[in-house]
């Protein structure tokens, strides 16, 4: 089972701050998606409107078909880990795994298990004196093991280690494809993880700004590569996002698609063609715009 999401029209104020404005969009059950947005976007306050920690101010918020807030059939099917790990710091890791697993229907020791080996949680140790590797390490765990319908990390692999982050990600991955479920990772580690991605949802001060299945996002944009001088001549006059250098040889990653034309006359030229960094597509759709 999975929960599919429909969003329409959402507004989210804290007092006078406006966190959420105008959101409009909708996620098919069983997909992975990203969410990605720049230090105050909006990220973690959007899956709070979705995990039901936070009524919406205004529009409709649909989880399952259903509004989240305060309904528990809802509640019970959506896990949100976020980085701080809401959980006890006095309660013990074991103490913790048992109590999720006595709240989710959907639980899985066998899974749980596998993990806490994986990330060598030690179960006998108090939260609070976890690191805060092996915290998000927990917090992995509940969020996997839960098999939730809808499970978000909202950011919380950050204080992982690289071969932490991997193997959370080879987990995810594997674990997806036996049980598909949606996911929503928050993350500002995109290149990383952007594999991993179906779709990806770009959202900047509380809007929308793009929300497209990943290989079409990849093919708003070209990487040219090539000797340096040829690609410089090449993408003149182009929206040039990133430019790179390794000797005699460049890469510049250039937004918009290239018309057939161009495509020939690249291979001409001795240029390759290649996708462009989700992360360069990222700095680019959320800069700062002069205001009119
Ligand atoms: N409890 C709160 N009270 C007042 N304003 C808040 C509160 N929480 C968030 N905000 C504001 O709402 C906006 C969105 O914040 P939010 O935490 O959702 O962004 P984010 O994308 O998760 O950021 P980050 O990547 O830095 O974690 C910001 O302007 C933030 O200052």
């Amino acid at each position: 089972m999975n929960f599919g999401i429909d969003v329409t029209g959402l507004c989210l104020d804290y007092g006078d701050t406006r966190a959420l404005d105008d959101m409009t969009f909708s996620i098919a059950g069983g997909k992975i998606v990203g969410l990605l947005g720049r230090n105050g976007s909006g990220k973690t306050s959007l899956v709070s409107v979705l995990a039901a920690y936070r009524p919406e101010t205004a529009g409709e918020v649909r989880v399952n078909g259903q509004r989240p807030f305060e309904n528990a059939a809802v509640m019970s099917g959506v896990c949100l880990i976020r980085e701080g790990g809401d959980v006890s710091d006095t309660s013990r890791v074991s103490t913790v795994l048992d109590f999720a697993a006595r709240y989710r229907a959907s639980w899985d020791w066998e899974l749980a298990n596998k993990l806490v080996d994986r990330f060598e949680l030690p179960l006998r140790k108090r939260v609070r004196a976890l690191s805060r590797g092996t915290k998000s390490a927990l917090g992995v765990v509940l969020g996997m093991a839960s098999r939730a319908p809808l499970t978000i990390f909202d950011e919380v692999h950050l204080g992982m280690d690289a071969p932490s982050r991997y193997a959370f990600y080879e987990e995810l991955l594997a674990d997806y494809l036996a049980h598909p479920r949606t996911f929503i990772l928050s993350t500002h580690l995109i290149e990383e993880v952007s594999s991993l991605f179906e779709e990806v949802l770009i959202i900047d001060k509380g809007q929308v700004v793009l929300h497209e299945p990943t290989e079409d996002v990849r093919e708003r944009g070209v990487a040219v590569t090539g000797p340096a001088a040829a690609v410089d001549t090449f993408t003149e006059g182009l929206t040039v996002l990133n430019r790179q250098q390794l000797g005699g040889s460049a890469q510049v990653t250039v937004f918009g698609e290239l018309s057939d034309d161009r495509q020939r006359a690249a291979k001409t030229a001795g240029l390759e063609l290649g996708p462009v960094p989700l992360q360069d597509l990222f700095v680019h759709l959320t800069k700062p715009r002069e205001r009119t």
